[in-house]
């Protein structure tokens, strides 16, 4: 069996696609993969470092006002299916996922005017514009909150949740504390700002980082790797303290959710299906700058629960931040009905329902 998967621009698109990819290798040890992304969006990097064969096709976003720039992306979009049609032929692929982002689009359709067999994945509960456009051309749509069933024909969408949820669970998170040097019976918090960072969230963080070193609990902070520098520069004009951990990047992401204790993140949808997956209590902040507000949504369906807290950006500062941290670490009370709600919502076999509906269209 040969498989092609595409999906890309950011970490919330990618790792869903690559648990999957570990579920089938797991199922089948001699299934072989091509990955089609982008050279621009983090997924070159993320697929090459798991040693899975990476092609690139070049394609940019629709904007949403009139722009000369869409009928540039018309032409890429042309140019970008011609050549996946290309390597899906040389490559006899048998079935083709896509998980989102605007480079699934013309591999994903060029595939289904092929008559390979397609699913897609939908992380968000509000769907993203390239699957919304696939959607008619696909045999099957995977989705993760039952909100966005209603934007997908009902006869081939399926919920499975997000395939990163199954990866995170059962992992050695006493690993992930060792990889960062934590210390032994102390509590943490993981601070991160989708896989990309968050410069409001950076500023939040650097405001507060003088009271960390007085706190009883250890702070793990990643900037994204653009903004590491800057905050690193920043960071250093203060005091340092063995409480607060910065990192640029985590790569082992799975043995460190499974070793923290509370998360203070963006609301992208895969990160919340490892969160749930896990049963951890969070506290997020939604990105206002995504489509139709897609985060709040992501978030609310989570805080409704009991799960997390939300704060919104507009009310973010340094002092609300460590408020909210404080108010739910130091309270164990609060820490396990936020544990126990979040736990309610994780879909952990989300992988597995995922590689069982790929196997009814192959
Ligand atoms: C700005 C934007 O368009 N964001 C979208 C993007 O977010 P983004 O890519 O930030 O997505 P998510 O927060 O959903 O997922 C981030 C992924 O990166 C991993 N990670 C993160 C930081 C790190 O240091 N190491 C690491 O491995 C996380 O564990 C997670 O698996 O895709 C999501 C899923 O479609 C959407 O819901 C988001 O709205």
């Amino acid at each position: 069996m040969r498989i092609v998967v595409s999906g890309g621009g950011t970490g919330g698109h990618i790792y869903p696609a690559l648990a999957l990819i570990k579920e089938i290798k797991r199922n089948h040890a001699d299934v072989e993969f091509l990955y089609i992304g982008t050279e621009k969006g983090l997924e070159k990097k993320i697929v090459e470092r798991e040693g899975i064969p990476f092609k690139s096709i070049e394609i940019t976003g629709f904007k949403r006002s009139l722009s000369f720039e869409n009928i540039k992306t018309i032409m890429r979009f042309l140019k970008g299916v011609n050549k996946s049609r290309r390597y899906l032929k040389e490559f006899k692929a048998d079935v083709v996922i896509g998980s989102g982002g605007f480079v699934c689009g013309p591999v994903v359709y060029a595939a289904a005017k092929s008559n390979i067999p397609t699913v897609i994945h939908e992380q968000n509960s509000l769907p993203g514009i390239t699957n919304k456009f696939l959607a008619r051309y696909v045999d099957k749509i995977a989705i993760c909150f039952e909100e966005a069933r209603s934007f997908f024909p009902e006869n081939k969408t399926v919920l499975t949740g997000n395939p990163r949820a199954s990866e995170v669970v059962g992992v050695d998170g006493a690993k992930g504390r060792a990889s960062l040097g934590l210390k032994p019976g102390k509590k943490s918090v993981l601070i991160f700002g989708g896989s990309r960072g968050a410069k409001p969230i950076n500023d939040a963080v650097l405001e507060m980082i003088n009271s960390i070193d007085q706190k009883d609990y250890e702070v793990i902070y990643v900037t994204g790797e653009v903004h590491y520098e800057k905050v690193m520069m920043e960071a250093g004009k203060t005091r340092k303290s063995d409480k607060l951990i910065i990192k640029p990047f985590i790569h082992n992401m799975p043995e460190v959710l499974a070793g923290v204790d509370l998360i203070v993140s963006r609301a992208g949808a895969t990160s919340l299906a490892e969160i749930t997956a896990l049963g951890l209590p969070s506290i997020l902040i939604p990105s206002p700058y995504v489509t139709a507000n897609h985060q709040e949504k992501n978030a609310k369906a989570l805080s409704d629960s009991g799960a997390a807290l939300v704060l919104l950006e507009k009310d973010l500062s340094g002092k609300r931040l460590e408020e909210k941290i404080d108010d739910i670490l130091l309270n164990s009370e609060n820490l396990n009905k936020m544990k126990k709600a979040s736990k309610e919502l994780g879909i952990p076999d989300a992988a597995q329902r995922l590689y069982k509906l790929m196997k009814e269209i192959v």
